[in-house]
Formats: structure tokens, C-alpha cells, sequence
């Protein structure tokens, strides 16, 4: 709030640059940057691109996820084309106290947007072309940490496993189960989930699903349905941003 709308003298990546955080205005908080010589203004929108912040000693990391094309008109614009993982490191010219004023700001209005902090991800090794696992350490992981996501990960072991883990799994140390798989998994837990005995109170925990099986009918309609295409990096940072099967969002 204090540093909302001031515009600060940075290098961002080593390029000198003028730099807003505006969390000031309606709607999502943002922060844009010109580089010194540059025609384009830059722009990451903390809901829409940004996962994760952290200040150190005069500097602030912005980690994001963005297209390739990170200049857009703000503000809040959707990116084209596919997303990948950048980093941007704000070099403060105001020095550490500057940064560390910075980063309480990014991490005051990325905690306010609800995301989960630690989820429980269910893999199926053998769903679809039996690359669940890889797509979990390759795409999957790397998205997680950079969020700063806590994660428990399980595979199953054989039919009916997701099923079981589900019926007794401890859920008040998670904010949301997902699954790395096709639908038959996604059935399986909450199938489990309706078994258990708190069934009405467990069916809340918001779920996900990463595609990683044949036809992932689920994961198709819901990404569709939040105006996301059908890829794993995509039904990564949904779920990241606090999206879920249950809240339907
Ligand atoms: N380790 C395992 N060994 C054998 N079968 C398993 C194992 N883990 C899970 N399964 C079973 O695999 C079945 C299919 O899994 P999943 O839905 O993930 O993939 P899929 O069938 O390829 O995808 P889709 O359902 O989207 O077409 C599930 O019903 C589950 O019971």
C-alpha cells in the first residue's frame, strides 16, 4: 500500500528502468516497467502472470509465468501464445529498504488472492503413455517450487490405490488434492472422499487435475471452461492460482 502508484528508479535484469507498483487501483494489482530506450512498457499482472516474489538484500525476484511476448498493454491483458517460466530481478536504486518494502507489498496482495499453499499431488505412473511421473518432475514440480507451493506427492501403486488413499487421508494438512492423471484416478478420489465417514465436510478440499492420462474428458472441460487450453503447464498454474474442480472456477 505505501509504495502503491510511485514510480521507482530500478534495472530490471540489469537494464535500467522506471518501475510502478500500483496496488492502489480497482481491479488486479500490477507491475509495469519501462526499460531506458525501450518504445514497449512491460507489465506483469500479480493474479494473471506472477507466481511467486521474494526480496534479498537490494534486490526483488519476480518469478512469472508469462508468454514470450511479456509486453502488453495494461492492464491485466491476456498473453498470447505459450507461457513459460521468467524471471525478473528488480535491482532497487533506493537500496534494501526499497526491496524489502517491495517485496512485502508483492507477498501482502499474493497472499490476499487465496492461492493454496500446500497441496497433496496423486500421480498415476501408468494412466495414459505412462509418463505421469516425468511430466511431474519435468513441468509439474518446477511450477510448484516456484510458487512456492508445499508439496506432498504420492503415486499409486495399483487400481483402487487413489481410492483408499482418499478415505483416509489426513485433509487439514492440505489445501487441495491433485491429481496427475486421466479421469479414472480423478473418480477413484472422490469416490474415496464419499466414503470417508466426514464425507460432507470432505468433499469441500478444492481438487485439480494435471492431465497426464488417454482422454482426459475432465481436465478438457474444465480448462475449457476457465478459457485455458489443455496442456500441463496451463492446468498447473490454474490450480497455482487457486482454481479448482469444486469451486467450479
Ligand atoms: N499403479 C497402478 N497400476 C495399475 N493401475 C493403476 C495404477 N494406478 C492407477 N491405476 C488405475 O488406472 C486406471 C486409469 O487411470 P487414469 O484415468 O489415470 O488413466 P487413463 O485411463 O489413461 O485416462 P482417461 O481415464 O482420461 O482415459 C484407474 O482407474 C486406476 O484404477
Amino acid at each position: 500500500q505505501a509504495t502503491g502508484g510511485a514510480t521507482t528508479k530500478v534495472r530490471v535484469n540489469g537494464t535500467p528502468a522506471e518501475a510502478t507498483l500500483s496496488t492502489t487501483t480497482g481491479g488486479c494489482p500490477e507491475l509495469r516497467w519501462h526499460c531506458a530506450g525501450a518504445t514497449a512498457e512491460r507489465s506483469l499482472s500479480l493474479e494473471a502472470d506472477v507466481l511467486g516474489a521474494v526480496a534479498s538484500g537490494k534486490e526483488v525476484v519476480v518469478r512469472a509465468f508469462v508468454a514470450d511476448d511479456a509486453a502488453r498493454p495494461p492492464p491485466c491483458a491476456k498473453a498470447g501464445g505459450k507461457r513459460r517460466r521468467r524471471e525478473y530481478v528488480f535491482e532497487m536504486a533506493d537500496g534494501e529498504g526499497a526491496a524489502a518494502a517491495w517485496g512485502g507489498t508483492l507477498r501482502g496482495c499474493l497472499d490476499s488472492f487465496g492461492r493454496p499453499k500446500r497441496l497433496f499431488v496423486l500421480i498415476n505412473p501408468y494412466g495414459g503413455k505412462r509418463r505421469a511421473s516425468k511430466i511431474y518432475e519435468a513441468e509439474i514440480k518446477p511450477l510448484l517450487e516456484a510458487a512456492g507451493v508445499e508439496v506432498t506427492m504420492q503415486e499409486t501403486r495399483y487400481r483402487g490405490h487413489a481410492r483408499e488413499v482418499a478415505s483416509s487421508l489426513d485433509l487439514a494438512r492440505y489445501d487441495g488434492i491433485v491429481c496427475v492423471s486421466g479421469d479414472g484416478v480423478l473418480v477413484e478420489l472422490v469416490n474415496g472422499i464419499l466414503q470417508r465417514s466426514d464425507w460432507e465436510e470432505a468433499i469441500k478440499m478444492p481438487i485439480g487435475v494435471v492431465p497426464a492420462g488417454t482422454g482426459n474428458g475432465m481436465a478438457k472441460s474444465l480448462l475449457h471452461a476457465a478459457s485455458e487450453t489443455c496442456s500441463v503447464s496451463d492446468a498447473v498454474f490454474a490450480i497455482i492460482r487457486g482454481h479448482s474442480m469444486l469451486s467450479g472456477t
